[in-house]
């Protein structure tokens, strides 16, 4: 029933009004799964290969296609995704593209869950899959790679570790962002959007610190359960490797100084979550810090470990990090996501799922961390891609999907 009868690869628009690839798999039985690759803007130097869509689409016409259609069961997602690695045929997919891959392997899912009348997660998941649910972390200010003119740390996040349900933390992320708004406008300071629908005010980071810190104290009074304040500092996109300093726009820091300034802000601001403290070559920086603040807070890999197994298991063994980030276009397939996933957990580190700056409307993140019983997922606060992912999880949580 569900044997691949038919793949369509087309080019759609990401938010950041980009080309990016759509997937649409079909199945022996009219199974439906449709899916579209996300595009990051502060990419990890190990990530696998985008490539421009159109050739992407191309090469996987070429290649992919004709190794699943007619040959491969959608419901089979690892038989799915090793027959786009054979396609492939590179350990980085830079032939077909992680585009397209990731488009395929998610549209394979969802064709598979359709024609088995299941929900995604619980496809993926399984009947005995946790009863947890992951607490979204909603970018309310940032800049980096993400805004021009704006703070220098990419994401400063709300972290509603206390909210009783998805919904309730759902729209504490939102009303954090609203607070905000609120909070700068009292300062008049004018301020546009980033490209995942946080602010992006013309401040410096200490400023962007005392308004989030007030905005999530706000909140967390008007609705009566612990928010939290995370980070994404996308340290890498901050390290000048020719000086080995950190350049922020008032003053640079060294390795050491930067995990003094980081340790410094976990216990001012009482943070949760850190992602990407320091550069995505310096696993022992990501121990010392850990060493120092892992017990307080999660210090979670993005750009140093790129969703790929053999970069965690360098991470464990070394103490670097006690969360990893996962985002299955870094790494091309499901199968290798939820394989990052397995080891992260077997080893007592957290999943954190993620979206990419540049965004469709496909949700399909929303079921992977549900299935997998991820702790968090980051996926922005407002915005129309990203409120497709945050209300997928309210569907789900509801049971209504
Ligand atoms: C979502 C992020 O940004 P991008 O997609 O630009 O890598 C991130 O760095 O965590
Ligand atoms: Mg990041």
């Amino acid at each position: 029933m569900t044997l691949i009868t038919d793949i369509r690869l087309r080019r759609i628009l990401d938010s950041r009004g980009n080309p990016t690839v759509e997937a649409d798999v079909v199945t022996e039985s009219g199974g439906f799964g449709r899916a579209a690759a996300p595009s990051g803007a502060s990419t990890g130097e190990y990530e696998a290969v985008e490539r421009p869509p159109s050739e992407a689409i191309a090469a996987a016409r070429e290649h992919a296609v004709p190794r699943l259609v007619g040959e491969v069961y959608a419901g089979n997602q690892r038989d799915v995704d090793a027959a786009l690695h054979a396609a492939d045929g590179t350990d980085d997919f830079s032939e077909i593209g992680a585009n397209s891959a990731v488009a395929i392997s998610m549209a394979a899912a969802k064709a598979g869950a359709d024609v088995l009348g299941a929900p995604l997660f619980q496809h993926l998941g399984g009947t005995f899959r946790g009863d947890g649910f992951p607490i979204p972390l909603g970018n309310v200010v940032g800049g980096g790679e993400h805004a021009a003119d704006a703070t220098d740390i990419q994401e400063f996040l709300a972290a509603p570790v206390g909210a009783p349900s998805v919904a309730d933390a759902v729209f504490a992320n939102a009303a954090v962002h609203a607070a905000v708004a609120d909070l700068l406008e009292e300062r008049d300071v004018p301020c546009g959007k980033g490209d995942e629908g946080a602010w992006a005010p013309s401040i410096d980071d200490g400023e962007a610190f005392e308004i989030v810190a007030e905005a999530v104290s706000m909140v967390q009074d008007e609705v009566g359960f612990n928010i939290g304040f995370g980070l994404d500092v996308a340290g890498a996109e901050l390290y000048d490797s020719d000086s080995e300093t950190y350049e922020y726009s008032d003053r640079s820091r060294d390795t050491d100084e930067q995990i003094a300034y980081i340790a410094d802000l976990v216990e001012e601001y009482d943070l949760v979550y850190v992602e990407d403290p320091l550069d995505e070559d310096d696993y022992d920086a990501f121990a010392d810090l850990t060493d120092e603040v892992g017990d307080q807070t999660l210090i979670c890999g993005d750009d140093l470990f790129v969703t790929n197994t053999d970069r965690l298991i360098e991470g464990i063994d070394r103490g670097a990090a006690n969360s990893i980030l996962i985002k299955p276009n870094q790494i091309g397939t499901l199968s290798d996501a939820f394989d990052a996933i397995e080891l992260a957990t077997e080893n007592g580190y957290d999943s954190v799922v993620s979206h990419r700056s540049g965004e469709t409307e496909d949700a399909t993140i929303a079921h992977l961390a549900v299935a997998t019983d991820a702790p968090f997922i980051k996926t922005g606060a407002v915005g129309g891609e990203r409120t497709a992912k945050l209300n997928e999880l309210i569907r789900i949580a509801d049971d209504a999907t």
